[in-house]
Parts: structure tokens; C-alpha cells; sequence
């Protein structure tokens, strides 16, 4: 309904989407000069000059200085309501969502209640893990508001951080949190506490000796984001197996032994570990998720954690993440489930969110309780990782992630859909969910957009209505100010990166796009279509553009193309097999490709799928894709031409996840190219065009005609005009 209105008054030009939004919603004052909400504060600084009317510039500045702040806290009231579904509101209340407060900004909670408690007496102060917010309730209303007009538009500067960012407030009915995280540990995981005592953990980490680059002794290896050292076995980062037939000299240091004894005694184990990986993590290094090769090793894991504390992730195949505190001197145990079927990893920050009251020592989830998290800086962490090598395969419950059972598995892979039903599954499993998981990363390798399209959309009239169905992370959204665009994406949380981004989008599936007939003026999308299964569904989602148009309107469409070669020349794709450095970001001259670029990832790490993967490529080597013998979707390899239209394209997620706006992330995350260790696969479905065949779904539709056919670096493309 808003997004009906919003487009159809979209036409006078000078009202940002944002702001507009709010006038149609509840709270919102009329449109007028500045005024978008009921109840903002003059902001505390640069205003006095505008109040006593000194001069002219000072007025002119104040003024937009103030217009500034209230367009942020639009925006935040904005995330708020996207992110949790909580609206603020227009009167003043006991409580506040100040926005650049959260942990994920990097403010701790120590520094939020110095700022907050200067207005009041604080009743509640919730800081939700690795939000951009935090909320505060004060015992009156006359407390909040004295806060509110203190601090909306206030820059501070975070300690630890050196950095300065400006608050902005709204007010909220009440302060509230649900807690949608887990609370329990993954099932068969135990983290057992003080294991050793402080001189044993000293002895123990003396006994490591890092000096020297690499070591054959004990396969010693720095790697991009930790030290390792492997005693007993090495374990190989390239094949992500270990070398069972050629043990390392030495076997297991002496001062381990009476440690693993306690554990059979005590029973935190059943078999003596025979392979042992000490991993050395400075601030801001980590691990990427993955699960330890089901060959390689046997059901038990154990890991010590020295030095200092630090937390690590857990993730079930479904998506939930439980975020687990290991304590300086505990053992982690993992057997059964989350062995076998949840992904381990660190990721490679400078702090961790940790309950508040018991620093350091609270055993267990996390985010138990958001009255009570902050950030606690990371110290270097050692960890002895005990395993067993497994010299028979594997023969877990979990085929789905073992690598010994890759026959049953095979089972599973997707066939070409049959009919309608299979089609949509086929999406939801292969398109949908891929997108959902990898949206993020997806979205740092989203940088340059393609200078065709940006072409076609600088040359539309000032004012045009355009829609950008599949829009991604929105980088086409911005390009050309003077239009009114609006973006959609079936994933949620690439629609939520827009929205990040300040950008105007929404989620909804690209067959039935929830906007008025004829009212756009132009519509793109780009690397989209190819996600549709059959070549009723590819005409329909064309169809559907063409709906939008009015009589007039232009859509632009590009898909993947079959030919990789055209003309006698190669495209970018199949040249950069054998190029010279794995890229993790599009390229800047912008000529590179979408779907071009996706393959850099694929290239950079191929053969460093683990047993997580969700099929196995590792027979594809060196063919491009298994023959359609069957009906069995095959798996393309990438950087090769294609033998088949319609396949299953790899993916391999980098570890970590990059949140804009969340300081501790963003420093420590820079430079992350993890590419050899512990990528997780995932397979995305595609077909790809042949020529023509684009063209020809678009001219059966009578509704348009084509205006431009063309083929741009992979890719067919085609320019419709709605008749
Ligand atoms: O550092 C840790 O505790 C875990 C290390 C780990 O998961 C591994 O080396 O596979
Ligand atoms: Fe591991
Ligand atoms: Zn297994």
C-alpha cells in the first residue's frame, strides 16, 4: 500500500523517498519546511546563531545542519523499523533508541552508560549484539527528554576506537528486546571450565616455540589470519585433509600427555588424540566457519583455550548461529551434532560482545541477555586442538555433510524440474537460500557496476520511475540521482544491505513484483532471469517487467550467456582462468561482470571445499561439467566454458561477515582474503542463454517491442519497449 503511494507521487522531484515515507506513516507531521517528525530537539550545537538570527551564514548553516540530523534520524527510525519490526514515535517517552550507540558500532557499555546517566536515572540500558542501537529507559519522561535534546545530532568519540560518530535519537513506546537467539549450546558440545591450572597453561604455552618462519617438524605454517604448528599429522589447508600415511617426527609434545590422560579419566573423551593443531590467534585474526573433514578425523574434538579468552561461532545448516564463549583455560568438546553437522568458527575481530557482569568467565551462549553485553578487547589466544586420525571412512548420521558418504549424498543433488512445483523448489533450495546465506559476502564483491546499464540509466529523462527487479545489494540504486528508483530482491538480506546503503528496496519475488501496472518508466534486470528454471518462468518474470512499463517505458535485461566465446574473442570469464591473483572485489575498471566475478571467488578457492559443502565438485576437476546423463543438474567448473545450459554454479563463502556501520568489524576485518582454508560450497542454479533465445522469449510477448539486442562481456542483453 505505501509503496503504492509512494511511487505514485514520486513525481515532484525534491522529496527524498525517506522522508515522504514518513509523512504517509502515523507519526508524521504534514510535509512542510524541515519538520518531518513531531518531536526533535534543536540540535544542541550550531543552532543559537539561527535562534538570534547573527548572520545570514550562520543561519544558512544551522539550518542545514539541522535539516542533516533529522534526514539521520529518519534513516534510523528507518532501520529500526526494518530491522525489528519497532516504530518510533512522535511524543516524548521514558524511553530512547539512540542510533550509533550499539556495540556494533563499537561503543561499549561502560561509555554508553557515562554518556546516558549525565540526563537521568537509568531504568534499563539494552545493547543487542552487533546492532548500530541501543535503547535507554529513564525512570521520567523529563529525563528522556533532556537526553533527547542533549544528544540527537551529538558526535562523540569512541574510546578504543579514536573515532568520532554522531548520535541520533528517537523516542520509542517502551524499551524491549526479543530475544530471537538461542540460549542453549549446540547439542553435543560441553565447555568445561579451569581444565588447568594458570602454571599449567604457562608451561603449555611455553612449550611452543614460534620462532622460525616454517618448520617441517611441526608443519609450522603462518597462515593469512593465525599461526598454526601440527604435531602428530599435518594437517594440509589445500586438500583440507591430513597426511595420515607420514606421521610427523616426534608425535605429541610430553607436557600434553598428563592433560589428555584427566580427559579419559574424567571422561571428556573415549579415545587418546593422536593429532594435535595449535592455533595462535592475534586480535583481529580468526578461523572461517567450517566443520573438520569427517575423513580425517574421528567424532571427538577437544580444544584448549590459552592465553586469553575468546568466542566462537556455531552455525546449524538451517542458519542459527549460537555464539559461544570459551574461557581462558576451558576445554570446548565437540562430539555427536555439532562435530559433525554445525560449522566452527572465530571471526576475525578486534572485540567480542560478552556478558558485562562476569567478564571473561561466563561459560556458554552469549546473548542470553542484552541487559547485560558489551565489547571486551581480544588478547592473543592459543588453542591446542586434540584429534583423533580416523583410518576407516566415515559413518556419521549427517550424510549431507560427509565427505565418506558422497555416493548417498549424490542422491540428493537437484534433477532438471519437471514441472512447476519442482521449478519453485529448485529455486527456493539452489537460488533462494544460496542468496540468503552468502548475501553478504556476496555484497563486498558488489562494488562497480557494469557501465552498459549505467549508460541506459543516465540516459533516461530526469524523473523517471524505475524499477530494479533483482536488484542485489542495490549497487545500480544510486547511479543516477535524478531518477526515482526503487529495487527489489527475493533475499532478504540483500534487500536489507540497501537499506544500509540508504537505498529504496523491498523483497519480493521477480513473478509477481507488488507495483501498479504501467507506472514505471524504465525497469532493469540484470542477472536475474538466468535463476529461473524453466523457460516458462523466464518468459513469465520478462512479462512481468513488461507490466510494470508504462506505454513508452523501457526495460533493459541482461542474462548469462551459453557462448563465452563470441566473435572469435573470449570473454573476460574463460581469459582470467589462468590470472595472476585471486581477487575477492569486482574489478575497477568496471568492466567485469556479475556473474564473472563470482567466479574469481570459485577459482581462488577451488579444491578448498571441506566436508560442509553441500555437494561435491571435487570430480569436476579438470572437465567443465558432467554430461546431463540423467536428468541430474551438473556442476559447472569454473573459468570453463559451458557444456550445459543448465547447471549448478559454486560458490564458496569467504568466513567473517562485514557489517556496514559496525566499527569492530570493519577494522578488523579489513584485508580479510581468507582463500585457501575452510570455505564453505554452495551451489546456485542457473541457465544460460543461448543466442537468441532471449530475444525470442521477448518477442512472443505482444506487449513490447525490442529496441537494442546485444551481447556485453558473457552476457545477452536486450532493450524492451513497452507498446
Ligand atoms: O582455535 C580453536 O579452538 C579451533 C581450531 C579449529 O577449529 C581447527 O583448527 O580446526
Ligand atoms: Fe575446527
Ligand atoms: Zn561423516
Amino acid at each position: 500500500m505505501r509503496k503504492r503511494k509512494r511511487v505514485r507521487s514520486a513525481g515532484c522531484r525534491n522529496v527524498l523517498w525517506s522522508e515522504w515515507w514518513i509523512w504517509v506513516s502515523k507519526d508524521a507531521t504534514k510535509p512542510g519546511e524541515g519538520q518531518r517528525v513531531s518531536y526533535t530537539s534543536e540540535p544542541h550545537c550550531q543552532i543559537t546563531s539561527m535562534e538570534t538570527g547573527k548572520n545570514t551564514e550562520d543561519h544558512l548553516k544551522a539550518h542545514k545542519m539541522k535539516k542533516k540530523i533529522l534526514r539521520k534520524q529518519v534513516r534510523a527510525q528507518h532501520t529500526l523499523m526494518r530491522h525489528e519490526g519497532i516504530e518510533c514515535i512522535s511524543h516524548a517517552t521514558q524511553s530512547l533508541v539512540i542510533a550509533n550507540a550499539g556495540l556494533g558500532n563499537g561503543m561499549s557499555r561502560h561509555q554508553l552508560h557515562r554518556i546516558v546517566d549525565n540526563y537521568g536515572v537509568v531504568e534499563t540500558l539494552l545493547m543487542p549484539p552487533n546492532k548500530p542501537y541501543s535503547f535507554v529507559q529513564y525512570e521520567s519522561t523529563e529525563e528522556a527528554k533532556k537526553a533527547f535534546d542533549a544528544l540527537n545530532g551529538k558526535e562523540v568519540t569512541l574510546e578504543d576506537f579514536d573515532q568520532n560518530i554522531v548520535l541520533y535519537c528517537n523516542f520509542v513506546e517502551k524499551v524491549f528486546w526479543k530475544n530471537s537467539v538461542p540460549t542453549s549450546l549446540p547439542p553435543d558440545l560441553k565447555v568445561i571450565e579451569n581444565i588447568i591450572s594458570s602454571e599449567e597453561e604457562r608451561k603449555m604455552l611455553e612449550s611452543i616455540d614460534w620462532r622460525g618462519d616454517e618448520n617441517t617438524q611441526t608443519a609450522q605454517k603462518t597462515l593469512k589470519h593465525r599461526r598454526v604448528k601440527h604435531f602428530g599429522y599435518e594437517f594440509r589447508y589445500d586438500n583440507n585433509d591430513v597426511d595420515k600415511d607420514n606421521p610427523l617426527p616426534g608425535g605429541l609434545p610430553e607436557i600434553c600427555i598428563p592433560f589428555l590422560e584427566k580427559c579419559l579419566k574424567q571422561g571428556y573423551i573415549k579415545h587418546k588424540p593422536d593429532q594435535l593443531t595449535v592455533n595462535q590467534y592475534e586480535p583481529g585474526q580468526g578461523i572461517p566457519p567450517h566443520i573438520d573433514t569427517h575423513s580425517a578425523f574421528e567424532d571427538e574434538i577437544i580444544s584448549l583455550s590459552l592465553g586469553s579468552e575468546i568466542v566462537m561461532d556455531f552455525k546449524h545448516p538451517d542458519g542459527h548461529t549460537v555464539a559461544v564463549m570459551l574461557p581462558r583455560r576451558s576445554l570446548l568438546v565437540m562430539t555427536g551434532e555439532s562435530r559433525y553437522l554445525w560449522t566452527h568458527g572465530i571471526t576475525p575481530r578486534k572485540y567480542d560482545v560478552i556478558q558485562a557482569s562476569e567478564l571473561g568467565q561466563k561459560v556458554g551462549t552469549i546473548t542470553a541477555d542484552v541487559r547485560d553485553l558489551t565489547l571486551k578487547r581480544r588478547e592473543t589466544r592459543t588453542s591446542f586442538t586434540f584429534r583423533k586420525v580416523r583410518r576407516s571412512s566415515c559413518n556419521c548420521i549427517y550424510p549431507s555433510v560427509c565427505d565418506s558418504q558422497k555416493g548417498q549424498q549424490r542422491q540428493a543433488e537437484p534433477s532438471f524440474p519437471h514441472n512447476e512445483m519442482e521449478a519453485s523448489e529448485l529455486e527456493q533450495q539452489y537460488v533462494h537460500k544460496v542468496y540468503e546465506e552468502i548475501a553478504t559476502h556476496f555484497s563486498s564483491t558488489r562494488h562497480s557496476p557494469w557501465p552498459r546499464v549505467v549508460e541506459f540509466l543516465r540516459s533516461l529523462p530526469e524523473g523517471s520511475i524505475v524499477a530494479d527487479v533483482g536488484c542485489g545489494n542495490g549497487k545500480y540504486l544510486g547511479i543516477n540521482r535524478d531518477l526515482y528508483m526503487v529495487g527489489c530482491d527475493r533475499s532478504k538480506n540483500l534487500v536489507d544491505i540497501c537499506g544500509e546503503k540508504d537505498c529504496q528496496a523491498f523483497v519480493c519475488d521477480a513473478l509477481s513484483v507488488p507495483i501498479r501496472s504501467g507506472s514505471c518508466d524504465a525497469c532493469i534486470s540484470i542477472a536475474v532471469i538466468h535463476h529461473f528454471s524453466t523457460a516458462e518462468r523466464r518468459l513469465a518474470a520478462i512479462r512481468e517487467l513488461a507490466r510494470l512499463l508504462k506505454p513508452g517505458g523501457t526495460a533493459l535485461i541482461y542474462v548469462w550467456a551459453m557462448e563465452q566465446e563470441y566473435k572469435n574473442q573470449k570473454s573476460k570469464y574463460l581469459k582470467e582462468k589462468h590470472g595472476s591473483k585471486d581477487k575477492e572485489e569486482e574489478s575497477s575498471t568496471g568492466t567485469s561482470q556479475r556473474l564473472l566475478d563470482d567466479q574469481k571467488h570459485d577459482r581462488s578457492s577451488q579444491g578448498s571445499a571441506r566436508s560442509d559443502r553441500l555437494l561435491d565438485d571435487s570430480e569436476d576437476k579438470g572437465c567443465a561439467a558432467k554430461p546431463v546423463a540423467d536428468s541430474r543438474l551438473p556442476v559447472h567448473t569454473n573459468r570453463t566454458s559451458f557444456h550445459s545450459q543448465d547447471m549448478l554454479v559454486p560458490w564458496h563463502l569467504k568466513g567473517g561477515s562485514k557489517k556496514k556501520g559496525a566499527v569492530v568489524d570493519e577494522a578488523s576485518l579489513a584485508g580479510c582474503k581468507e582463500s585457501q582454508e575452510l570455505s564453505p560450497v554452495f551451489h546456485r542454479y542457473y541457465h544460460v542463454f543461448r543466442e537468441g533465445e532471449l530475444e525470442a522469449a521477448c518477442r512472443s510477448l505482444d506487449c513490447v517491442r525490442i529496441l537494442k539486442n546485444y551481447y556485453d562481456q558473457g552476457n545477452w542483453c536486450v532493450v524492451l519497449e513497452k507498446l
